[in-house]
């Protein structure tokens, strides 16, 4: 049996880190666009593990967070979904990061509590958004509630205020962070401002990481000094994405630049179709063969057309 008290791996998270879809039923009638039957299926997690793996060269994954529909899901179908990607991932994934946020405190103690006893790498959180908290110093004490229930994990803020609604900036959050969460090990940042980036980059100790979470401009984040990226695209352009890192670490910034445009490319066609969670899986199902099944309502599932025009976008940029 796995302990409670096993200490975490604490390696650096740098890198590509692909944000993971969570595998649902696709059995079951399914009228228009509504499927009535939404089951988690674990079935789909070790396939998945080896696809990132060996198709992508992604070794690293952020489990149940937006793109994995974490708030549509039972606090039961997150431990149990975290429990097989941590058992599926050993030895085969560097690292598992558990997002484990919550509206409610007492829920993301619970899932944090889980994740260390699963051996998770590291658990993430985002802030609470129908309560939100009214200043930076009171999201940093619920956050501090929270690595508490997890002492030994290694612990990230994932600031996403584009679906949160809390637009702290970062750099006030991170103030004096590690002396009330000692666990505290970085941030996933998903936001625009890369002033705030760059004041968290300048701000970060070394054994922190800061990971950008716009994937249509990593490499400007790249630039200000990002470690590395966590994104719902790296998925399935992770190959592509691993050349861009290269080339932008050995100075090749035209090569760099090219991958880039291509994925702006990809997605600002994608995003003019109407690109949500149920459109990327199904994206995601047809550009990888795996079965994903549909979304969770009030997520819609996507139109089979839909996903087929963004994969032939996705076949004229990326060739062979
Ligand atoms: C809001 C959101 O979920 N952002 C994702 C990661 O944080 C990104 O990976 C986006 O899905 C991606 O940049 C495409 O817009
Ligand atoms: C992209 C990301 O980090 C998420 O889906 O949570």
């Amino acid at each position: 049996m796995m302990s409670i008290m096993a200490p975490a791996a604490d390696k650096k998270l740098t890198g590509l880190v692909a944000a993971t879809f969570t595998p649902i039923t696709s059995e079951g009638p399914i009228f228009f666009t509504f499927s009535q039957n939404s089951e988690i299926n674990l079935s789909g997690i070790g396939p998945y593990i080896d696809y990132l793996k060996e198709k992508q060269g992604v070794n690293k994954v952020f489990v149940n967070g937006t793109t994995g529909e974490s708030m549509s899901l039972s606090v039961e179908e997150r431990k149990l979904l975290a429990e097989e990607w941590c058992r599926k991932a050993k030895g085969k994934m560097d690292q598992v990061i558990v997002h484990v946020g919550c509206l409610s405190l007492k829920d993301t103690q619970e899932l944090a509590h889980h994740a260390a006893q699963i051996e998770a790498d590291g658990i993430a959180v985002i802030a609470p958004s129908f309560f939100k908290p009214s200043s930076a110093d009171v999201l940093r004490t619920f956050l501090q509630e929270v690595a508490s229930a997890a002492p030994t994990l290694p612990f990230y803020y994932y600031h996403v205020p584009s679906v949160t609604g809390v637009n702290v900036k970062v750099r006030e959050l991170i103030e004096g962070i590690e002396k009330v969460i000692p666990s505290f090990r970085g941030i996933k940042f998903t936001e625009s401002d890369l002033m705030d980036l760059g004041q968290c980059i300048s701000y970060s100790p070394p054994h922190w990481s800061v990971l950008y979470g716009v994937d249509e401009q990593l490499l400007g984040a790249l630039a200000m000094g990002a470690h590395g990226a966590v994104g719902s695209t790296y998925n399935y352009v992770g190959c592509h994405v691993n050349k861009l890192i290269s080339a932008f670490e050995t100075g090749d910034l035209v090569q760099a630049r090219t991958i880039q445009f291509k994925i702006q490319e990809l997605l600002s066609f994608a995003i003019k179709l109407g690109f949500d969670v149920g459109v990327n899986k199904q994206l995601m199902n047809e550009l990888s063969g795996l079965d994903l099944g549909p979304p969770r309502l009030p997520v819609m599932t996507c139109p089979a057309a839909r996903a087929l025009a963004i994969k032939q976008k996705y076949d004229s940029i990326f060739p062979e």
